[in-house]
């Protein structure tokens, strides 16, 4: 194959692969077999071997780097990465709910969210390009997990626009992975990990990306660091917006109007959440509006505009192994 011809081959292969990508890990909804997938990206990497010059940083090929880090380099969070105020019961809700009415008034709608068991992640994207990508450390400065992050296979590489934003999310460990992980290393005789959300942090924390892509790991994005470029007036518009731009987001979000419909979605996810194939440890409720969010503002550490109903600890019943008399 001629040079021009290569060139245009693997810009059609990137295409491709990304797109297939996208269908797979963030729509669920695969249009070709993984056979064919790996086909074609055995192709784009023998072409990028032969024709360095068309590697780019975002190609389907570039998901797990090459070195092993020595440490994580700090990163400085533009925005705070704030963290939530509890909720424990129905009264706690009611009274967050008249609390914001009395700030801001009787008209209001609500966002609920499940809450994710996971880890809090930060994404930088410029020109929409990912560059990098953050725990949430202390809220100011977290740790640069780039690499690791951009094995999650859900997390586009380039954005369908060239937005220059932040966005932040959950990084978790599907309970089926989990389980299967720690069947592995109880294999080998390690010490398993307790629960997805440990295993989730304990994967994003390794310093060889190729053990963090063997995780299987994902990641449900849920907020915009500075929302006022992307001109989203409502947090369930920014998840659209995410949406649009090519990131996971997790349908299970509901828009309510009152703290009647806060409870009722409350009620019903408590019930459901064993039949989801990740772990949450609560719901997020969040005023929906951008401008009345600015409004109630924040305290030192958390927003008052919104609030994590935490579910009741699960009772955990430890299997007390059998010790070997040793
Ligand atoms: N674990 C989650 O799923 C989750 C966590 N946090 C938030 O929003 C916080 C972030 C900063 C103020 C509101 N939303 C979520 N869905």
């Amino acid at each position: 194959m001629d040079r021009s011809n290569a060139e245009s081959r693997v810009k059609e292969l990137q295409e491709l692969l990304s797109r297939y990508n996208y269908e797979y890990h963030v729509l669920d909804k695969p249009s070709v077999p993984d056979v064919e997938y790996d086909k074609l990206l055995h192709e784009l990497k023998q072409l990028e071997e032969e024709y360095p010059e068309f590697l780019t940083p975002d190609s389907p090929t570039q998901r797990i780097g090459g070195s092993v880090l020595e440490q994580f380099s700090k990163v400085n969070h533009k925005t705070p990465m704030l963290s939530l105020g509890n909720a424990f019961n129905e009264q706690d809700l009611r009274d967050f709910d008249k609390r914001v009415r009395k700030a801001v008034g009787d008209k209001i709608s609500y966002i609920c969210e499940l809450k994710i068991d996971g880890l809090a992640v930060s994404l930088r994207y410029e020109k929409g390009l990912f560059v990098q990508g953050a725990t949430r450390g202390d809220g100011s400065v977290g740790e640069d997990i780039t690499a690791n992050l951009k094995t999650i296979r859900s997390i586009p590489l380039r954005l369908n626009k060239p937005f220059s934003l932040e966005v932040r999310g959950e990084a978790f460990m599907p309970r089926s992975s989990f389980l299967q992980l720690n069947k592995e290393k109880e294999e080998r005789e390690e010490l398993p990990f307790a629960n997805p959300r440990n295993a989730a942090a304990g994967s994003l924390r390794q310093l060889d990306p190729r053990i963090a892509s063997s995780r299987n790991l994902d990641l449900f994005l849920y907020g915009i660091g500075e929302l006022g470029e992307t001109g989203a007036e409502t947090q369930s518009g920014g998840l659209d917006l995410l949406s649009e731009l090519g990131f996971k987001t997790n349908k299970e979000r509901r828009k309510c109007e009152s703290i009647e419909e806060v409870l009722q979605y409350v009620e019903e996810w408590t019930e459901k959440r064993a039949e989801l194939e990740y772990d949450i440890d609560g719901i997020v409720i969040k005023v929906d509006s951008l401008s009345q969010q600015e409004e109630l503002g924040t305290t030192v550490k958390s927003p008052r505009w919104a609030i994590a109903f935490k579910f009741p600890a699960e009772e955990v019943v430890t299997v007390i192994r059998d010790i070997e008399l040793s």
